[in-house]
């Protein structure tokens, strides 16, 4: 078997985050930041680990004897079915803690075992263009990519191996993106690894990595695609603030569970944010005001900003700082994400002249935050092979 490469893009919430962990709608995109992972067959009955992104764990290599021989392996794996993602065994996952010290990498791990059964050795690089824990979906495009690639590796198809998704005696070239159903399949053993990654995901961040491009999403009706995004200019500014977001879902969900009255009435609020939001979409589709659009994406940036700091309790100094510093350009802006840190997204203003974004970006940079150059929309994940 040759190598097998998969990438798959990191997202920003426009709105909802949070909010959607308690039922409500959010809205996402993709971002032209991706996460790259490859994979080749190795013969020494091992899997070689390269996360050259994580000096910490640089790169391992783990003998599938020792995976094989953790106590609860076998009856976590035995009568697993690659079509029917499944949620990680706890007693499993605290064995391979033992294996992985390194918080959140065990997910690897768990997804390896679980999709692989382990029968066969790999070595596998995976490296990202986004910051690590940052808001901007890392954790899910690693999962998202490694899900394509052992599905891929191991010939697992929900299509059953369509010419979309693999080359046939008449195709020389399968299509870079799988088709619909093995999308959905990846997206489901994603979330199983985002569960180990995040406690309680929502699935967004799977779902927008997977599917790319724009989308709505509630826990109980899942993704709905976003035919239309208008072209907002959005800025994106890292507060290199690293932090863990399933630590900030955790902190949200107490809060609501102990003061419901009061959470409850910000979640709500940020759901009507959603809302407004897709409906200030359709009418500028059908009145080409963009002043009046960017007026209401102003205002809703502002309130859904300052509802996560003051309602949910997710800011942090530096957020307070880069929403200052853009404040002072009059631009507004938003934590995206889990927040508690991470990045920032700024709503430019059209007209905003390159010399303008320059200096904004300059005074960032001064006060020790970076600017990142991305566009948004870009496709879900890709597989070449
Ligand atoms: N390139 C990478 N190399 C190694 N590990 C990674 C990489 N990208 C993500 N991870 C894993 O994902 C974890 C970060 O996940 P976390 O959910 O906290 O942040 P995020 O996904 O960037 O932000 P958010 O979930 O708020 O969008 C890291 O601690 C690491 O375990
Ligand atoms: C904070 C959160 O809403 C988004 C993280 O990108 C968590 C989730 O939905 O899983
Ligand atoms: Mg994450």
């Amino acid at each position: 078997m040759s190598s097998i490469t998969a990438t798959a893009p990191g997202k920003i919430i426009l709105f909802g985050e949070h909010a959607v962990v308690q039922g409500k709608t959010a809205i996402a995109t993709s971002l032209s930041l991706r996460t790259k992972i490859t994979l080749v067959e190795n013969q020494r009955d091992s899997l070689v680990l390269d996360l050259p992104d994580l000096p910490e764990f640089g790169k391992r290599e783990f003998s599938l004897d020792s995976i094989r021989n953790l106590p609860s392996f076998k009856e976590s794996v035995e009568k697993l079915d690659g079509l029917v993602p499944t949620e990680c065994n706890p007693k499993f996952i605290s064995e391979l803690n033992q294996l992985i010290d390194i918080k959140g990498l065990h997910t690897f791990l768990f997804l390896f075992c679980y999709i692989t059964k382990c029968t066969r050795g790999f070595d596998i690089h995976l490296s990202s263009q986004l910051p690590i824990g940052s808001g901007l979906g890392s954790s899910a495009s690693f999962c998202v990519g490694i899900c394509a690639v052992l599905l891929k590796a191991f010939n697992i198809y929900a299509c059953g191996g369509c010419g979309q998704c693999c080359k046939t005696d008449n195709s020389v070239q399968a299509s870079e993106q799988p088709c619909l159903p093995q999308l959905l399949l990846i997206n489901q053993w994603s979330l199983q690894g985002e569960k180990i990654m995040h406690g309680t995901p929502s699935g967004i961040d799977n779902a927008v990595s997977t599917l790319g491009k724009a989308l709505t999403f509630t826990r109980k009706d899942g993704y709905k695609p976003l035919n239309y995004i208008p072209p907002l200019g959005i800025l994106i500014t890292d507060t290199k603030v690293s932090r863990s977001a399933k630590v900030l879902v955790e902190g949200v969900i107490q809060r609501q569970k102990k003061y419901p009255t009061l959470i409850d009435p910000v979640s709500n609020l940020i759901e009507q944010i959603s809302n407004d939001c897709l409906q200030s979409f359709t009418k500028y589709q059908n009145d080409n005001d963009f002043q009046s659009l960017q007026e209401t994406m102003e205002l809703l940036f502002d309130m859904n900003h300052h509802l996560l700091v003051g309602g949910y309790g997710v800011g942090h100094f530096a957020i307070d700082k880069v929403v200052s510093i853009t404040k002072s350009h009059g631009l507004h802006s938003k934590l995206t994400g889990a927040g508690g840190g991470g990045c920032v997204i700024t709503l430019l203003k059209p007209g905003f002249t390159q010399e303008q974004i320059n200096q904004l970006k300059l005074d960032l940079k001064n006060a020790g935050f970076e600017s990142l150059e991305a566009t948004v929309g870009d496709i879900g994940v890709s597989i070449t092979y």
